[in-house]
């Protein structure tokens, strides 16, 4: 083997790969800029369809803009029968990750301009897209469950249809604003492993639906999107108590935490690549999820959430990400654990989608260099 002073940066850390507008993380402000807006403005002021307008066009809509757009995500929300029949198919058993990225690929073979990769026809298919994953994810959890699907409403916006279609009963306004936030905060974050795995595939002069169906394969991976499904599988293994106080779920939680660590695990919701004094998106999740925990009376889980987080933070100084508040607002909210990525899915196909249309329009082929490390050349003896 030869030796090399070539530097290898392993998972392209600190690599600087394209330049992008969609959206500016900044870790030392601890900000995070869609389209130039404050992110915490977004969530406190706009709906996520305000929110899926500006990542694509770069501009929040003017009103006829988003009448015109709303028009049209509700009149895309419905499965084709043939879709319903496919993802009936898919084992219940089959994580649902794997349904959305199914479903992700049959809509791109039923569109009929998947092979157009024009500005016009990305953000048609972008937006079909965005109008069709809550149906898929919602039809999916309800089959699990047994439960007979639940057709969109076009009378409802995005995030009050998208609870609507889950559990089949209007949510409470305080409800659907807690979960428009979780959407809007999960929407963009630049040169993620997801978003940059959905700009390689665009990059080769490959179709969307490919990009998008190859992000949710990136997406699904517990050092990524999984992460929320990964922090409510530690409170279960902590064990949640209706009646327990809050002080005494901190204090068990503190424990667990400081054995865990000792124990050298990873603690999925805990640390990020970039973020690393805190991640810009938490305080407002928390927000959301203290109103939640008011909401459905269970101060226990804050508890948890504290005694976790205290004890990483004085183990090892590191905070939270946006999966740690996010996990326990959608298990109080009624989703089934292995749906909370889907959710995460469905906010991130805007970003993933604008990432494709900026990628189309500026190409490179994204393909970097490796060190070999591999034995020296030899030869096939007589060869
Ligand atoms: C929406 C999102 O996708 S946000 C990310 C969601 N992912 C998670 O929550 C998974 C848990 N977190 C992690 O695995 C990591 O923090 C990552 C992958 C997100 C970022 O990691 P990197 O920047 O590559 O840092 P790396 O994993 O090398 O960690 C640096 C050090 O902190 C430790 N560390 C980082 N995160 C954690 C964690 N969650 N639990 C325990 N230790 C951790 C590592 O063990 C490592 O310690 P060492 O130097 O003693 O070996
Ligand atoms: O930026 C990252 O590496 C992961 C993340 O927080 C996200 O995709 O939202």
């Amino acid at each position: 083997m030869t030796e090399s002073q070539t530097e290898v940066r392993k998972g392209l850390a600190g690599v600087v790969a394209d330049y992008t507008a969609v959206s500016k993380v900044n870790p030392e402000t601890n900000s995070l800029l869609y389209r130039g807006y404050p992110v915490q403005e977004l969530a406190a002021s706009c709906s996520m369809e305000q929110v899926a307008l500006l990542l694509w066009t770069g501009e929040l809509p003017t009103e006829e803009e988003l009448a015109e757009f709303t028009a049209r995500e509700r009149a895309h929300r419905a499965l084709t029968p043939e879709l319903k029949a496919i993802v009936d198919a898919l084992p219940t058993t089959c994580h649902p990750m794997d349904v959305c990225r199914t479903a992700a690929s049959v809509l791109g073979a039923q569109d009929p301009e998947a092979e157009d990769s024009s500005p016009e026809a990305n953000l048609r298919k972008a937006q079909k897209l965005f109008a069709a994953m809550p149906a898929v994810v919602c039809y999916d959890q309800r089959r699990r469950r047994g439960q007979e699907p639940v057709a969109p409403r076009e009378d409802l916006g995005y995030s009050a249809n998208f609870l609507w279609m889950a559990f089949g009963e209007e949510a409470d306004p305080a409800v659907v604003e807690a979960f428009n936030v979780s959407m809007i905060l999960y929407a963009e974050h630049s040169f993620n492993a997801s978003t940059f795995t959905a700009r390689v595939v665009t990059s080769t002069l490959s179709d969307l639906h490919s990009a998008v169906t190859a992000a949710i394969g990136a997406l699904k991976g517990p050092l990524h999107g999984g992460a929320n499904e990964a922090v409510m599988e530690t409170f279960e293994e902590l064990g949640i108590r209706a009646d327990e106080s809050p002080a005494d779920a901190e204090a068990r939680a503190k424990a667990w935490m400081e054995e865990a660590l000792a124990a050298k695990k990873k603690i999925m919701g805990f640390g990020h690549r970039v973020y690393k004094h805190g991640d810009s998106r938490v305080p407002t999740m928390k927000a959301a999820l203290d109103r939640m925990i008011d909401h459905y009376g269970r101060p226990e889980l804050l508890g948890l959430y504290n005694g976790l987080e205290k004890a990483m933070g004085e183990a090892k100084d590191i905070k939270p990400n946006l999966d740690y508040p996010a996990g326990p607002t959608y298990w109080l909210m009624g989703f089934d654990i292995p749906t909370f990525t889907p959710l995460f899915v469905a906010a991130r196909i805007t970003g993933w989608t604008a990432h494709v249309m900026e990628q189309v329009a500026a190409n490179s082929l994204i393909r970097p260099l490796s060190e070999y490390n591999g034995p020296d050349e030899r030869h096939v003896p007589g060869a």
